[in-house]
């Protein structure tokens, strides 16, 4: 996969040479490039932001820098993903949908966000996906980028060493991960359950889909309202 990146701030991706993502890069899974959006700007001042048309706090970034931006790392064939407080929710089914493209290109606004226009115009030659991680503001896009990347590059193939990883995913079950457990046994006067030590991994599976349901009642009752009725065990839930 190939993830161009256009930030004023390309310093915030250095941790991309680090851990999975690193790895991936260094194995040819992933080619990601980042550029600094002020390599588009033409004047001594290097400016990308203006005033909002139609008045209104802070300031919008300008759509000349983005549309030569775009024209020079995002060709036909790209995906445009754009994250923005506005966007459609991202979840893991984005994340999905976004691994099997050829080739991402991430607009990380700033300021109030990108003039419309960079995007109706880009929406002209590319599919253009406007995305938010969750209902709270942040300065901009460059952590949601962050975020987005890691999600959608440990599901290309042979990135997780162990792809059953992926098959365990709590979020493809439509419910929250079970608790773990790792050594010791015993510490600080905390057990591990006696169940995952039996070696009965029947009782196991059951006792970690049960733990998976309390904990998405208690959590996260709008998954479970998600999931049709027939798809729930109707047994009570063993503790
Ligand atoms: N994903 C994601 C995001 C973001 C996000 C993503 C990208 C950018 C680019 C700039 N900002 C800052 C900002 C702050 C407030 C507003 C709203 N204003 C009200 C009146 C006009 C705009 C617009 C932008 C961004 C924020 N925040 N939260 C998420 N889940």
């Amino acid at each position: 996969m190939k993830i161009d990146i256009v930030t004023i701030f390309p310093e915030y991706f250095a941790p991309l040479d680090l851990s999975l993502v690193g790895r991936a890069r260094t194995t040819g899974l992933l080619d990601v490039d980042v550029h600094d959006l002020r390599t588009w700007t033409h004047d001594v001042h290097r400016t990308v932001d203006d005033t909002p048309y139609g008045g209104g706090a802070g300031m919008v970034m300008r759509p000349e820098p983005w549309g030569e931006a775009l024209d020079a790392v995002a060709p036909a064939g790209a995906r445009l993903v754009v994250p923005t407080p506005a966007g459609a929710p991202f979840t893991q089914e984005t994340a999905y949908e976004l691994a099997s493209a050829e080739h991402l290109v991430f607009a990380c606004g700033r300021y109030e966000g990108i003039d419309q226009r960079v995007l109706d115009h880009a929406a002209t030659r590319m599919p253009v996906t406007e995305v938010s991680l969750g209902d709270y503001v942040l300065f901009g896009g460059e952590v949601a980028v962050l975020v987005i990347l890691e999600a959608v590059v440990r599901l290309l193939p042979g990135v997780l060493g162990n792809a059953d990883s992926l098959l365990e995913e709590s979020h493809t079950g439509g419910l929250l991960e079970t608790p773990v457990y790792t050594k010791p046994a015993s510490w600080r006067g905390h057990d591990v359950p006696d169940i995952l030590r039996s070696g009965d991994h029947g009782r196991i599976a059951r006792w970690r889909r049960d733990q998976a349901l309390l904990r998405t009642a208690e959590r996260r009752p709008d998954l479970l309202a998600a999931l049709r009725s027939d798809k729930l065990d109707k047994r009570d839930v063993t503790l």
